[in-house]
Formats: C-alpha cells, sequence, structure tokens
C-alpha cells in the first residue's frame, strides 16, 4: 500500500503538491487524475524518493522509498519512457537495469514477452516509436516483478490495441493484488480501467473515491429534449415552461435542449399542455469525463481562448482567477448543467475573481483516507497555492 500525509512540495515560490494526504490500496486499479500541471508527476515521484516533500511523508509497505528493502523487487514504476540510452538495444537496457537489482537475465525475456517486444529486443530504443518506447517502459517497470506498480501516463501514443492491452495488463496486475497507481488525462479510458479514484487539482485533493461514487457525486442525471427543428417558436416556448416548472435548461450544441430538475414524465406533461411536439426526451447520466471536467473546471491551469469564444468555458474577467471547484457543487458550463437543487448544495454562480479563490474548506469527498491517522501539516496563513503569474 502506498500512503501519503500531508504530502507538500514546493519549488521556489510554486506550490506543485499541498497538504496531499491518501491510500493507494492493493488489489485494484487506482486512476490519478488532474489537469495539466496539477501536481501528478511531481507526487509520483515524492512517492519514489525522487523527489523530497517540503512537507509530510510518503510511504510505501510503511517505507520510505529510499528505506525498503530491495526496493527494485518491490516498486516498479513508469514515469518517462523516454527516459532511456537510445543507443543501447532495448534488451541491453532491460539487462542492466536488471543486473543493478540483482534480477536473472531469463526475466529480462520474460518481461519483453509479456510486453511484445520480443522481436526488438536487439534493436536501438532510439529508433522506437512512442509506442514501443511506452512498452519498454513498462518492460522495466515489470522487471523486478513487484508489488507495487507505478504508471504516469502509460497508454500515452499507444494505438487502440495497445490501449487495450495496456488497460487488460493493469486490471491483470490488480486482480493478482498488486498496488497499481496509473496516472491519465483519458478518462474514458479511466472509466474502463481504474477501480477508484484519486483527484487533485492544482495540487491539492479533490476527489477519492471509487469510480462508481465519482460519477453519481459529481454529474447529474438530465433529460434530452428535442423539439422539431421546423419549429424553433415550438423549443422557445418548452423552454419557458419548463423553467416556470422549475426546470434548469440549457441549449445543447446540436439544438436540443438539456433539463434538469425535472423528472421526464413531468417533462413530457408540460411539453404536452403546451401543445409542443417532441422528437426526443432521454434520461441521460453525465460520463467520467464530465463529472471530471465539472470537478476541475476551476483547477485547469491552461485554457484555450478559443474554448472561450465557441461557448465552451465561462470566460472571465481580465486578471481573475478561476474559482477552485468544489466537488459535489458543479460550475456552470458547457459539459454538464448544475444538479438538481434537492436540498443539496446550490450550484456557483458564475463568479469574478473571489479575493483568495484557493482558500477554501477541504473538499467534501476528499477526507483523509485513515482515520486516526497523522494530522496533516497545518494550513499557513499565507496562500501557498498562489500561482506565481496569472494565468
Ligand atoms: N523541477 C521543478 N521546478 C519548478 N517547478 C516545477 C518542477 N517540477 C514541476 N514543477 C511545477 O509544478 C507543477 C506541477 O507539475 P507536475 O509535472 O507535477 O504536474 P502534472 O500533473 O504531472 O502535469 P502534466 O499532466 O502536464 O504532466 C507545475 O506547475 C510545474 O511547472
Amino acid at each position: 500500500m502506498i500512503e501519503a500525509v500531508g504530502l507538500t512540495k514546493r519549488y521556489g515560490d510554486k506550490t506543485a503538491v499541498y497538504n496531499l494526504s491518501f491510500q493507494v490500496r492493493p488489489g485494484a486499479v487506482t486512476g490519478f487524475l488532474g489537469p495539466n500541471g496539477s501536481g501528478k508527476s511531481t507526487t509520483m515521484r515524492m512517492i519514489l524518493g525522487l523527489d523530497n516533500p517540503t512537507a509530510g511523508h510518503v510511504t510505501i509497505g510503511g517505507y520510505p522509498y529510499r528505506r525498503l528493502p530491495n526496493a527494485p523487487r518491490q516498486v516498479g514504476a513508469l514515469l518517462d519512457a523516454k527516459a532511456v540510452h537510445g543507443g543501447r538495444a532495448a534488451r541491453n537496457h532491460l539487462l542492466s537495469l536488471a543486473q543493478l537489482s540483482g534480477i536473472p537475465a531469463r526475466r529480462v525475456d520474460e518481461v519483453l514477452g509479456v510486453v511484445g517486444l520480443q522481436d526488438v529486443a536487439r534493436k536501438r530504443s532510439k529508433g522506437f516509436s512512442l509506442g514501443m518506447g511506452q512498452r519498454l517502459g513498462i518492460a522495466a517497470a515489470l522487471l523486478g516483478d513487484p508489488q507495487v506498480l507505478l504508471f504516469d501516463e502509460p497508454v500515452n501514443g499507444l494505438d487502440p490495441e495497445g490501449i487495450l492491452w495496456v488497460r487488460n495488463l493493469m486490471k491483470a496486475l490488480a486482480a493478482e493484488g498488486r498496488t497499481v497507481f496509473v496516472s491519465s488525462h483519458l478518462m474514458s479510458e479511466m472509466a474502463l480501467t481504474a477501480d477508484h479514484l484519486i483527484v487533485i487539482g492544482r495540487g491539492q485533493l479533490l476527489a477519492d473515491m471509487s469510480v462508481k461514487d465519482f460519477i453519481s457525486a459529481n454529474s447529474a442525471d438530465f433529460a434530452r429534449v428535442r423539439t422539431p427543428d421546423t419549429e424553433p417558436q415550438g423549443r422557445e416556448k418548452l423552454s419557458s415552461a419548463l423553467a416556470e416548472a422549475g426546470g434548469q435548461v440549457l441549449p445543447e450544441q446540436d439544438g436540443a435542449l438539456r433539463v434538469t430538475g425535472l423528472p421526464l414524465p413531468r417533462i413530457s406533461d408540460i411539453a404536452h399542455d403546451t401543445g409542443v411536439r417532441l422528437w426526443e426526451l432521454s434520461p441521460h447520466q453525465a460520463s467520467l469525463e464530465e463529472a471530471y471536467m465539472r470537478m476541475t473546471q476551476g483547477a485547469v491551469d491552461y485554457r484555450s481562448t478559443v474554448d472561450q469564444k465557441a461557448g465552451l468555458q465561462q470566460p472571465l474577467p481580465p486578471g481573475a482567477q478561476p474559482p477552485m471547484p468544489v466537488p459535489g457543487q458543479g460550475q456552470p458550463g458547457w459539459y454538464a448543467p448544475p444538479p438538481p437543487q434537492q436540498g443539496g448544495p446550490q450550484p456557483a454562480a458564475p463568479q469574478a475573481a473571489p479575493a483568495n479563490p484557493y482558500a477554501q474548506s477541504p473538499a467534501p469527498y476528499a477526507q483523509s483516507p485513515t482515520p486516526g491517522a497523522p494530522a496533516p501539516a497545518p494550513v499557513p496563513a499565507t496562500d501557498p497555492t498562489k500561482p506565481e503569474d496569472a494565468r
């Protein structure tokens, strides 16, 4: 098991990871999600003892990585597939790693077979495609037959067959009782691969829960309603009637309406009463992708101006910082409407820059996983996560 407690990393005045506490348990694939620059790689490097935390600590099987007995046999990692000596043949690269860790040469041939590189084993890796490089990195991670595996973006550059192979490999490793911690940007892939999710934004924990709970906690059930394209006035009439009845109505890009807060039979009755014909009335639940977008929308460091122009993101006033998202409280956006207001938290209204957008209370789904675990680092009076530059 991997356990992080109050993990914090600062580079100068940049806080890459702040007060992160979580556990990664054996026998499951745990997905590690977060927008670009949210601190995933930094966290993985601290787990592997490649970076020292500024505060807090992280252990594997109860030990910091550097004090773990026989670490290469216990922990395998793929961090950067390009970090290989390109002039060396794939097999020689693995052989040198094996020799350093006292792993027999036959294991090298075994893992080459597992990742499907046996036919190019004697070729120099500098000629490898991105996908072949990923496979070689995965082979290196598997070399010591470790119980704990970390993969940073393992499907980068893989074709659909390669992605399926990685998915099955991760699941098989977890089914053998191993601890599998895998970062990815591909939400749809995580939905198919991971059992559990740890989501971070700007270095802070946003969610620590099963994939199923993540979706139901963050996604909103909604109805898609479509009126005949030839009758735009019917669409307007229905929108007003639905809003009057307490529904929230948002236009979809294809001209349909996205309605929350009203059950399907009620929508049907309202359409009937207003004399509007329907071409579609269908129930939907936001996907993992949508739930993730909703949760991290305020924690994205880099966003395209084109997204704003296309209405995919709420434009912010000049110089304003987006508010940090609070799980369960959606932020207005194109991806999914706010959840129905049934006594739950009210969705956040579009906001100009709050005085201190990052000084939020802990996310409701991000409690420390271990009751009685050591208290995380105290929150300093100054805001440590404030980015150096306005993005
Ligand atoms: N060695 C370093 N020196 C200074 N800043 C760093 C260093 N390493 C990371 N950072 C900063 O810390 C933040 C987190 O970076 P990190 O690479 O951990 O994010 P990430 O979630 O892995 O991003 P991505 O998904 O884009 O790979 C970023 O703002 C990054 O610029």
